[in-house]
This record gives C-alpha cells, sequence and structure tokens, in this order.
C-alpha cells in the first residue's frame, strides 16, 4: 500500500513522442529527441514520458534505448498490454511503465483501459513488469467500478484519462472534472498512487493541478506545440510553473 498522505508537491512527466512526430514527418535525423529529453530535463520536468505504439508512428525503439541510456530523470515508459511490448519494457527497464489502449486506426489514445473486460492480460502484464522491478501504472477512465480492481490486478499507480475533460466545455466538463475528483479520492483512499493525464494545456491544467491526491501529470501535445514558439525549455517551465501555482507553491 502506498502512503496515503496528500503530496504538496505535483511532478511533470514531459511526453515528448511529438518530437518523434515531426520527424517523423519526414525521415530525417531532426530534431532529435534526445536534445529534446536533456533540455526537458534540464527545465526541471520529473520525468520523460514516451509511448513506444505497436505501429511505431512516432517514438522507435532506439529512441526508447537511447533515452533509457542517456536522461537521469525517471522514464515513464507507456505500452500497450501486448507481449512484444512487456518485452521490450523489460529489456529497457524503465522505472515506470504506463499500460495504455491502443488502437491502430486512432488519431490518439481515445479512452482508459477495461481492467474488468480484459482483467487477465492485464494482470499478467502487471506481474511481468512488476517482477522486473518497474512500477506499473494503469491508465484508466475516472471510473469507480475500474478502480476497484486496480489493487486485485497488482498495479500500485493509476493515470486518470483527462481528455473527455479536455474536450468538453460548459456543464458537461464540469461534469467530467466531478468525475476525476472522486475518482482520485476513492483511488487514493485505496492507497494508490494517482496521476492524470491526456489533453492537458495551459488553459485547462490548473484546476486539475489543484486535486490534492493527483501526484503527477503527464503532458505532451500541448507543450511540443508551444515549444514550436517559446521552445521546449521555457515551455516545459511554463507549465511547472502552472502547476506549482496552483498548489500554492510559488
Ligand atoms: C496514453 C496517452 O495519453 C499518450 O501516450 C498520448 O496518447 C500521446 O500519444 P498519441 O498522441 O500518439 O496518442
Ligand atoms: N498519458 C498522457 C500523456 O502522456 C500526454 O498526453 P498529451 O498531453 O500528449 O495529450
Amino acid at each position: 500500500m502506498q502512503d496515503k498522505a496528500i503530496h504538496e508537491e505535483l511532478e511533470l512527466g514531459v511526453n515528448i513522442d511529438h518530437i518523434a512526430t515531426l520527424r517523423q514527418a519526414r525521415g530525417t535525423a531532426y530534431p532529435d529527441i534526445l536534445e529534446a529529453a536533456f533540455l526537458v530535463e534540464e527545465a526541471g520536468a520529473h520525468a520523460i514520458t514516451i509511448h513506444l505504439r505497436e505501429d511505431r508512428r512516432h517514438i522507435q525503439d532506439q529512441d526508447v534505448y537511447d533515452i533509457r541510456k542517456q536522461i537521469n530523470v525517471r522514464m515513464n515508459l507507456e505500452l500497450a498490454a501486448t507481449d512484444e511490448m512487456v518485452g521490450i519494457a523489460c529489456d529497457v527497464n524503465p522505472e515506470d511503465a504506463c499500460i495504455v489502449p491502443e488502437k491502430r486506426e486512432e488519431l490518439t489514445t481515445e479512452g482508459g483501459l477495461d481492467i474488468i473486460g480484459q482483467f487477465d492480460r492485464i494482470q499478467k502484464c502487471t506481474k511481468t513488469l512488476s517482477e522486473q522491478g518497474i512500477r506499473v501504472s494503469l491508465f484508466i477512465e475516472p471510473d469507480i467500478e475500474q478502480i476497484k480492481r486496480v489493487n486485485d490486478v497488482g498495479a500500485p499507480v493509476i493515470e486518470l484519462h483527462t481528455g473527455t475533460y479536455a474536450n468538453a466545455q460548459g456543464d458537461a466538463q464540469a461534469r467530467e472534472f466531478d468525475r476525476i475528483v472522486e475518482a482520485a479520492e476513492f483511488a487514493h483512499s485505496l492507497g494508490i498512487q494517482v496521476n492524470a493525464g491526456h489533453g492537458l494545456d495551459y488553459s485547462n491544467t490548473t484546476v486539475i493541478a489543484k486535486i490534492p491526491e493527483i501526484r503527477e501529470l503527464n503532458i505532451g501535445h500541448s507543450i511540443v506545440s508551444r515549444a514550436v514558439f517559446v521552445g521546449i525549455s521555457r515551455a516545459t517551465r511554463q507549465m511547472l510553473q502552472i502547476m506549482r501555482e496552483a498548489r500554492d507553491l510559488g
């Protein structure tokens, strides 16, 4: 069981997948993903997050090994619950692995894992990764029924999918926000570490960052997009500042 204390500091994992998207668009050697990882680390991020998709649309296998070798902060590797991906993760040995649902035809991750429907597979992947010493996180919807099964799966961490909140507006967004708060409180009461991410940007992160049970945010697309104009160091620092202000840490 993990410490049930409320965490003052909120950590940021910067997802640098879309640096690789730009590189893969032309098959060039630039932009250099390692340089991005170094700059993000130097700017104060707590982790580098990358998603090795089965279709290899952005991050490539070599990126995972290179980043693993070169960075000093935690690596959070996002992966589908397949034998191939679990094998790569065990070989790379990141500090964290986040199991995410994946559909080849999707534009981006569309929802959370169905822990109830895919219990055996997710439990098997979690066990293999955990035995290797990798801390496993499950990317799920803010759904109480899903959260009830997390401890049975054996994962110490969840990442609440904030995509629906991020894409909604008005009352619908307020309702989804309430679901996230309720899910975070419930998971925390069960001793599960609560992270959150997907679709968070410079205008919708503050309220999520104020939820005291949340320990880490993983944010990528908006930071890489802002980096086009201000550079990735500044874009990372600006997001960290939003998170610190939300926690009243200045
Ligand atoms: C699981 C998740 O939310 C991120 O990995 C996100 O999916 C970024 O990668 P894509 O934009 O390829 O979906
Ligand atoms: N798990 C969420 C993530 O890594 C980043 O998602 P996004 O900010 O690129 O939508």
